[in-house]
């Protein structure tokens, strides 16, 4: 028996090939079924964590419910493993729902306290929440957003975050970029962060760089050349293209500070242990903010380079956390194990 992993995005390839190398460890089946959602972010991504596609349900069509009912029904897995809250995640979820698989959910239980921010991906986790048969909660905060919305006490387990895992791994390959001191590392693709609000965002990082700091920003996909136009020449701010997931860590780790509104930067800054500003006005991650190291700041210029200033290079007052520890992938597969008997 197998189980099959919907993989539509980066953030959800880094996050499940930890449980997927643990399954792989225990004699356990994976089979992969990637989606056309991201296209080009995606296959750099499976390569460098060693994974390949045995299906893909998407081709032009953005919304693949139909084919992934398609890949189910021809990989007959004991169960269907969708991870976080993207839209492949999602369809993925109601397509195990309509074919009768069962179906578990890495990082579940994770609430913003709004249902329309983050846009659409509270909706897309509520929704997958509703369905799921196993949760996966990387926090104790998760699980009791599960239970409260009536998730059954013993389909919820606290197994962390692979994302840590993930990191630790991908820290042990040898890095090919060159490393700046002294810098600020951003990302920015929420949805809701577009229009004046990136455009505030950004002249805060230009102010930031015309101040002296080296500011790197890794640009998005969904980031037009019309969006970036007026970051073009500015002193001291460098426009990357997305980056491997080592190279990234490394910058990170150099950063003096991170400024990101996606989820997944954030929980790395913690565990890096660099400080953060979450340029996001509500967050489902609130046990990683930390006042003076952490912040949720918004998308107001004057707010972000005035939290940035004071939080330059600030220490972390983090303490050890035991879930941080780089074996969820393992608790994660051992529980599928267990439950629809993968391993010899
Ligand atoms: C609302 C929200 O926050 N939802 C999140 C969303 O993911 P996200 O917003 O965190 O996604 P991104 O920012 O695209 O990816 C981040 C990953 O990419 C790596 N990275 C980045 C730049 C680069 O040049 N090279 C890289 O390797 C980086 O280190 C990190 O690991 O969906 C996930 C899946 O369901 C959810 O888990 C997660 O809640």
């Amino acid at each position: 028996m197998s189980c099959l992993f919907i993989v539509g995005t980066r953030p959800e390839a880094i996050k499940l090939a930890p449980v997927i190398a643990a399954l792989d460890r225990c004699g356990g089946k994976a089979q992969i079924c990637t989606t056309g959602q991201h296209r080009d972010l995606l296959p750099p991504i499976l390569q460098e964590y060693g994974l390949e596609a045995d299906h893909h349900a998407g081709g032009d069509n953005d919304y693949p419910l139909a084919a992934l009912q398609t890949v189910i029904r021809q990989a007959q897995p004991a169960a269907l493993v969708v991870q976080g809250d993207t839209r492949s995640a999602f369809l993925g979820a109601v397509a195990a729902r309509l074919e009768s698989v069962p179906l578990a959910h890495v990082e579940a239980g994770l609430r913003s306290g709004s249902a329309l921010d983050p846009f659409p991906e509270e909706i897309f986790r509520i929704g997958i929440g509703r369905l799921a048969d196993l949760h996966f909660a990387p926090t104790a905060a998760a699980r009791e957003h599960l239970l409260t919305a009536g998730a059954a006490v013993g389909s919820v387990h606290v197994t962390g975050n692979p994302v840590y895992d993930a990191a630790l791994s991908i820290l042990q390959v040898e890095p090919r970029i060159a490393v700046p001191t002294r810098s600020i590392l951003m990302t920015v693709h929420r949805a809701e962060n577009g229009g004046a609000r990136l455009q505030q965002i950004y002249a805060a990082a230009s102010d930031l760089a015309r101040a002296g700091r080296r500011v790197i920003y890794i640009r998005h996909p969904r980031i037009t050349d019309a969006d970036i136009s007026g970051l073009v020449g500015v002193p001291g701010l460098a426009v990357l293209p997305p980056q491997r997931h080592r190279d990234f860590l490394r910058l990170m780790t150099a950063a003096d500070l991170v400024l990101t509104d996606s989820g997944g930067v954030h929980e790395e800054a913690a565990y890096l242990r660099r400080p953060s500003l979450i340029l996001r006005d509500r967050t489902e991650r609130p046990e990683l903010l930390v006042p003076g190291f952490s912040e949720l700041v918004g998308a107001e210029t004057a707010r972000i380079v005035t939290r940035a200033r004071t939080l330059l290079g600030a220490s972390s007052p983090l303490a050890e956390e035991p879930l941080r520890d780089g074996r969820a992938g393992e608790r994660i597969a051992a529980i599928l194990a267990e439950n629809f008997s993968i391993c010899r």
